[in-house]
């Protein structure tokens, strides 16, 4: 597990994106886990978020336990050294075993305070003696967003550095592609340091590049030391800042330029040019040399500042992390004044006031829901409960009343009951795939969205049933607990190869067509059987029929859901149609298989072995007492339901779900909703907005559309989805009027559930 420090500054949050990218498990640490929540929207379910910076080092210690690499990097400030060197310490302590830290290109230059600076921090970080990597940094391109009054009001850049002289700076993205790379192979980079600079540049190529991306020339004006300081400083620079600006331009002016540049060798390609990046950016940098007004228009809501990229505009805390800035240029000497880059873009923050007081939102979490899911709840500041194991129905009429959000895995089950003891429920979200275990009819027509995750362990249950399929042909199960009795039986009798063998998947969606492929790679032949006509992958071969497939495999494997239709869809004939010395998989749902009539084809030796994983009946909790007709039964492999437990299975499904959830109660959103109308919309500022769910009969749009119009009720926005029984409406309304307006809507005789959100 790799940890970034500083997650949701500028370079922390695009060092993210890029692992998310390259498909590697993040933890991002960051004193603010609701804004990282809402920065990472679009890729909640890929990410672990947890509370912490390099300013608390105790916290860190605790929150970096477990993680193998940590990214650490510290918001600019005359002390960053120090808490560099702190943050590098908490993660010695907490086990890490390898550091990758920013550190700045003049890191060299001991003869200048600032230089010094950063050749301290790296030797305190080396002194630890801990597997090092550090990356030395220019400034980031994008300083150049940040101040921009001269460019527009002036035409000018101002700069103590001759414009000749050569600078270098590099784009934030780069860095993060580089940063990516070394997180990626950490041992591969151990106690190296590399320069991550863009090419050599000068102040009258900046301005040249400016001016070629916005079509106007622009001077490049050069004025001394003391009025560069003031300028700053009279800009709002802290004085600090300013005095460490104006000695990195001193070490440029002097010639301190860096030689030599790792990006290439670390990411393949060249890193990008100033005259790239102004061209990549000549959209966002236009409306700054516009006029106000169209500024507005071709920016978004932030003005001038802004990037027109997807990116939120930073809080200060974020515009200062990355490098402290060095100096030397216009470019060098700006605060960061964009949290956003256009390749690894970052969603755009939410902003929702919730009408209702969060800490009263009731979360209970049942059967060992993972952590990240209840983190991420936690970041909301809802109140959580959590039960490890299942409840009784009983037990759950027991405990809803006061219930708004109900999570649960595949053991405990929604009746007509539980959803009539539950006044307050909002949500169920099933942290698994299937859904089975919820009344689904019942909850839509109660205005109930479910979620599920569809797809998050299907990896893990096609892995388990593939090392089953080459399980049951050795025989292991047997030959192993053998073993463990301390008895040595070396045979080859009834012991195959699975090559050249024939699998047959009942049910071809997720998790039955990801197996195939790999089933195929073992050289088995692979046919299938599914009610929904689909496509098979590479070679697989379709059935005719679910008696075709069982006479000609080797294997069975079942991947259907629970359902009327597939109750005891292998019985006794089904079972005596399937080949001699076949073997029959589980790990769909334990209705499936009549386990009574598999037990007997085993036993008569019909079936040379099965592995099964889901029962008709479960224990609601872990403990002795698993009972079953297959117990004892030889080549029989038994799993306790856990085909999808796995470490990433769980941490994807926590995250997941509880992403569905939480933009159900801030936004209304239902998207992957099972049993709702699929909405999204985008929030419309100045709204207040109203979610109503009613009965699909003729006429409601209209008579919610009459008490708009009746109560001169702006609506801003409006979206309407239904399915056979109800219609679920979001409305975006000027905030004035919503409250009336909402009540008006819920008198309705159709309405069965409306909110509000503001
Ligand atoms: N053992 C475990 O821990 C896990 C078990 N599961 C079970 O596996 C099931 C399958 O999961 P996915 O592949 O993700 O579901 P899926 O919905 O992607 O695929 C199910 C397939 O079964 C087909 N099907 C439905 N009824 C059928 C019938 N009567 N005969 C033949 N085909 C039929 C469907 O058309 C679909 O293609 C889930 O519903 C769940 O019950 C899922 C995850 C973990
Ligand atoms: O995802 C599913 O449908 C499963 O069967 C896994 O269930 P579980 O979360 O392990 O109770």
């Amino acid at each position: 597990m790799i940890a970034v420090i500083g997650g949701t500054g500028v370079l922390g949050s695009t060092v993210v994106r890029a692992l998310i990218a390259l498909s590697l498990p993040v933890t991002l640490v960051a004193p603010d886990p609701s804004k990282a929540n809402r920065i990472f929207a679009d890729v909640l379910p890929h990410l672990t978020i947890v509370r912490g910076s390099v300013g608390a080092p105790k916290e860190l210690r605790r929150t970096l336990v477990g993680v193998d690499t940590v990214f650490v990097n510290a918001p600019g400030s005359p002390d960053c050294g120090q808490r560099v060197i702190c943050a590098a310490a908490a993660a010695k302590v907490a086990g890490a075993a390898h550091l990758v830290v920013i550190s700045n290109v003049y890191a060299d230059a001991v003869g200048s305070p600032y230089g010094r600076r950063f050749f301290r921090l790296e030797a305190g970080v080396k002194s630890l003696d801990i597997p090092t990597t550090f990356l030395r940094l220019p400034a980031f391109f994008e300083n150049v967003l940040a101040s921009v009054a001269s460019v527009t009001e002036e035409g000018a850049v101002y700069s103590p550095v001759p414009a000749s002289a050569p600078v270098r700076g590099v784009a934030v993205e780069d860095v993060g592609a580089a940063a990516a790379a070394v997180l990626a192979a950490p041992d591969v980079h151990e106690y190296r340091t590399y320069e991550i600079l863009s090419g050599v540049h000068t102040g009258a190529d900046l301005v040249a590049a400016l001016g070629e991306a916005v079509g106007k020339p622009i001077r490049y004006v050069e004025i001394g030391w003391e009025d560069s300081y003031e300028r700053m400083v009279a800009e709002g620079t802290p004085e600090w800042e300013a005095a460490d600006l104006v000695e990195a331009d001193r070490l440029v002016a002097a010639g301190h330029v860096s030689e030599s540049n790792h990006y290439e060798e670390l990411v393949g390609e060249p890193p990008m040019s100033i005259e790239e990046w102004c061209s990549q950016n000549a959209c966002t940098l236009c409306p700054l040399l516009l006029p106000p007004a169209s500024a507005t228009m071709l920016g978004q809501s932030g003005g001038s500042r802004t990037r027109a990229t997807t990116s939120p505009a930073p809080s200060p805390a974020a515009m200062v992390v990355g490098t402290p800035p060095p100096a030397s240029s216009l470019m060098e000497r700006m605060t960061l004044g964009s949290g956003g880059v256009s390749r690894l873009s970052t969603s755009p923050p939410v902003d929702t006031q919730f009408s209702f007081p969060k800490a009263k939102i009731e979360v209970l979490l049942l059967e060992n829901i993972h952590q990240s899911a209840v983190q991420m709840f936690e970041a909301e500041g809802f109140t959580i409960r959590t039960v490890s194991k299942a409840l009784s129905e009983a037990e759950l009429i027991a405990a809803m009343e006061s219930v708004h959000i109900l999570g649960l895995r595949s053991k405990s089950n929604v009746t007509p009951a539980v959803l009539a003891a539950a006044p307050r429920l909002m949500a169920v979200g099933c942290f698994c795939i299937g859904t089975d275990q919820v009344d689904k009819a019942l909850t839509e027509t109660r205005g109930i969205p479910v979620f599920n995750a569809p797809f998050s362990n299907t990896r893990s249950v096609a892995e388990l049933v593939l090392a089953e399929v080459i399980a049951l042909s050795r025989r292991l199960g047997d030959v192993s607990s053998s073993m463990h009795k301390g008895v040595w039986n070396k045979s080859a009798t009834g012991c195959y190869e699975v090559r050249g063998k024939t699998l047959g998947i009942v049910g071809y969606g997720h998790i039955g067509s990801q197996l195939s492929i790999m089933a195929e790679a073992l050289g088995m032949n692979v046919i299938y059987w599914d009610v929904v006509p689909v496509l098979g992958l590479s070679r697989t071969v379709p059935c005719e029929s679910l008696e075709e497939l069982l006479n000609k495999s080797d294997f069975v494997t079942l991947h259907v859901p629970r359902s009327e239709a597939t109750r005891n869809m292998i019985g006794a004939e089904q079972l005596a149609a399937m080949k001699e010395g076949s073997f029959l998989i589980n790990a769909s749902r334990g209705t499936v298989v009549d386990l009574d009539a598999l037990a007997d084809a085993l036993r008569s030796g019909h079936l040379a072995g099965a592995a099964v994983d889901v029962y008709p009946t479960e224990p609601a909790k872990n403990g002795p007492g698993f009972e079953s007709p297959l117990c004892g039964l030889t080549n029989v492999l038994l799993t306790p339901h856990i085909g999808g437990s796995t470490v990433e299975a769980q941490h994807m499904i926590g995250r997941e779900v509880a992403t569905s959830l939480i933009r159900y109660v801030n936004e209304g959103t239902t998207l992957g909703a099972v049993n709702f109308p699929n909405l999204e919309m985008p929030f419309s500022s100045g709204t207040h907005r109203i979610l109503n769910v009613h009965r699909n009969v003729p006429g409601v749009l209209r008579d919610i559309n009459v008490i708009f119009a009746e109560q001169s009720a702006n609506v801003r926005t409006q979206v309407l989805g239904t399915s056979t029984e109800i219609g679920y409406l979001i409305v975006d309304v000027d905030r004035y009027h919503s409250d009336e307006t909402k009540k008006a809507i819920s008198d309705l005789e159709t309405s069965i559930k409306t909110r509000i959100l503001y």
